[in-house]
């Protein structure tokens, strides 16, 4: 009753202060328009939990493609379409680059530990500084090849039991990631389960606290929110200390394998962080990442290009139907379709409209990669819209286009994605060394029906990804097959040497991730910086 009465007192008074510091119009301009709700709460009961995507975009095609919502006194715009994301968030960086808080989280805007969720501020800058070295540096020795060579087992462990094809996306990822930031795969089972643990902390859908802003002003006692985000917490960084303890143990006795967490601690004074932010900083990329389902044949060019050997990176330029089935994959079902916010620093006015300063500004994946002018038929899985002239989302030359480097589902401006490079050499040699070596098809029944694949549905956190489904996996011949198991063997051969000797695997010597090439400012896209 006491937590009820004191919500309530919260509430009203948040709401009083909001629509007190609401902006006037300022002269000759107009609200953007947007679906009416009640004054202080605004539409909030019209906006589902689940897949509230699809509402937005509903939305938007009744307001058009800019629009606003209030929801709890708090100014929301929705943008549909790639221009005025990109007049907005990439042209007017400078106002529009700052994050909303996660009320879930104790200060998400400063405390130094979730970059993509930072403010526009010191620590953003600095650790967006350091990233960008240490992509650019990973990109340039192609992540060590570790994509590549993790993809043996991913690929192995899937013609093996592909029922299990969730769990094994999610490691061979995770493999990846752990081994780059830490120089240790034994330690992804624990990084999975603090990326879980994070991504329900910061969903709109999984906790109160992130769409009642006021909740957070309970004292800790009386909050399930608070407690349970401090039992997260402790344990997360529990995790990142020890982290910090191994690889620095490791760089002290010169065991220590290349890694982003190595390069931190032997250029710590350059970084201006302190060792708990770096060890935070060098994960930041485990929050993305997620297994998606899409069926498509792509076989006559992984053929001609690669014959009897799986599909290497280097392959990229000769297989733009690989590519495109990958871009289309992002398009048809976005792996954030509600987008990560940014918020404005500033008043602003867009083609007359009005958008106060502190507005939460979405870029909203789901609608824009609906936009039928560049997307026509936006529901249909269509890798040919990137191959072929006819389609507006075409580009050429075709040994460079399509990509998915800089795509809507990676955001916008100053804070856009920085693991774009890394989930490109992930996808390319995944994706294509499942097409390479097996036939998946739709299961049939006992009567020999095709058990159809639901299309929408997916889970609901900021983060989505399809539920799990049936289908058949065969391996395309028995001599793919072998190769893939001698592949992995060969893998397995080589790490197991190359403990013994300078630590590097797959045969790439060691490039360190050194930090040499410093040229750099704020936002600057990583592919520009690489
Ligand atoms: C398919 C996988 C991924 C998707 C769809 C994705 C998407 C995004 C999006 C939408 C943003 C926000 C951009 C904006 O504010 O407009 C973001 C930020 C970020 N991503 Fe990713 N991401 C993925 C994987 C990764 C990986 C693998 C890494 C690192 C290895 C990474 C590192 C980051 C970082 C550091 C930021 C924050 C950038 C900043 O605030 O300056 N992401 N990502």
């Amino acid at each position: 009753m006491l937590l009820y009465a004191l919500v309530a007192v919260l509430f009203v008074g948040f709401v009083v202060r909001r629509l007190s510091l609401r902006s006037k119009l300022p002269k000759g301009t107009k609200w953007l328009p947007g679906p009416k709700g009640v004054p202080g709460i605004g539409r909030v009961w019209d906006i589902p939990r689940a897949h509230s995507y699809k509402r937005f975009k509903q939305w938007a095609d009744q307001f058009g493609p800019i629009y606003q919502i209030n929801v709890f006194g708090v100014n929301h715009v929705w943008v549909s379409t790639d221009k005025i994301a990109t007049d907005l968030l990439v042209k007017r960086g400078t106002i529009y680059s700052d994050r909303p808080p996660i009320n879930q989280l104790e200060s998400s805007k400063t405390a130094p530990e979730y970059l993509p969720l930072l403010g526009y501020n010191d620590v953003w800058k600095r650790q967006r500084k350091f990233v960008t070295q240490i992509m650019s540096q990973s990109a340039r020795s192609a992540h060590l090849n570790l994509p590549l060579h993790e993809s043996y087992q991913f690929l192995a462990e899937l013609l093996k039991d592909p029922q299990r094809y969730e769990k094994l996306m999610e490691d061979y990822t995770g493999r990846v990631i752990s081994r780059l930031a830490f120089g240790d795969v034994s330690v992804h089972p624990e990084v999975a389960i603090h990326s879980h643990g994070l991504l329900k902390a910061i969903s709109p859908g999984a906790h109160l606290t992130n769409i009642i802003p006021a909740l957070k002003r309970l004292p800790a006692f009386i909050s399930p929110w608070k407690k349970e985000e401090r039992a997260r917490h402790a344990y997360e960084r529990g995790f990142f200390l020890q982290m910090h303890k191994l690889v620095s143990g490791k760089v002290e006795t010169g065991t220590a394998l290349s890694s982003y967490m190595k390069t931190f601690l032997e250029k710590k004074d350059d970084t201006g962080m302190d060792d708990m932010e770096g060890a935070y900083v060098v994960w930041n990329g485990r929050i993305g990442g997620r297994p998606h389902h899409g069926f498509c044949s792509h076989d006559a060019e992984i053929d001609s290009v690669c014959g009897d050997r799986m599909p290497e990176p280097s392959d990229s330029p000769q297989m733009p139907v690989l590519r495109a089935v990958i871009k289309e994959i992002m398009r048809w079902r976005p792996i954030t379709p509600s987008s990560i916010p940014h918020e404005s620093t500033e008043d602003d006015i867009y083609e007359g409209y009005f958008i106060p300063k502190g507005t939460h500004v979405h870029p909203s994946q789901w609608a824009i990669t609906r936009d039928e002018e560049m997307y026509p038929d936006p529901e249909v899985f269509n890798p040919s819209r990137w191959l072929e002239a006819k389609y507006p989302s075409y580009q050429e030359p075709l040994t460079q286009y399509p990509n998915i480097r800089n795509f809507t589902t990676f955001g916008y401006g100053r804070c856009i994605c920085q693991g774009m490079g890394l989930v490109e050499a992930e996808f390319f040699v995944g994706i294509g060394g499942m097409a390479w070596a097996a036939n998946i098809s739709k299961k049939r029944d006992a009567l020999g029906r095709e058990i159809a694949v639901p299309a929408h549905d997916y889970t609901s956190l900021l983060i989505s990804r399809p539920r799990p489904f049936q289908f058949d996996l065969k391996p395309r011949t028995e001599k793919r097959e072998q190769q893939v198991w001698d592949n992995y063997f060969a893998a397995k051969r080589q790490e197991a040497m190359s403990s013994a000797t300078d630590g590097m695997i797959a045969g790439i010597r060691d490039p360190g991730f050194g930090l040499e090439k410093t040229s750099f400012s704020p936002g600057e896209p990583i592919a520009a910086a690489a």
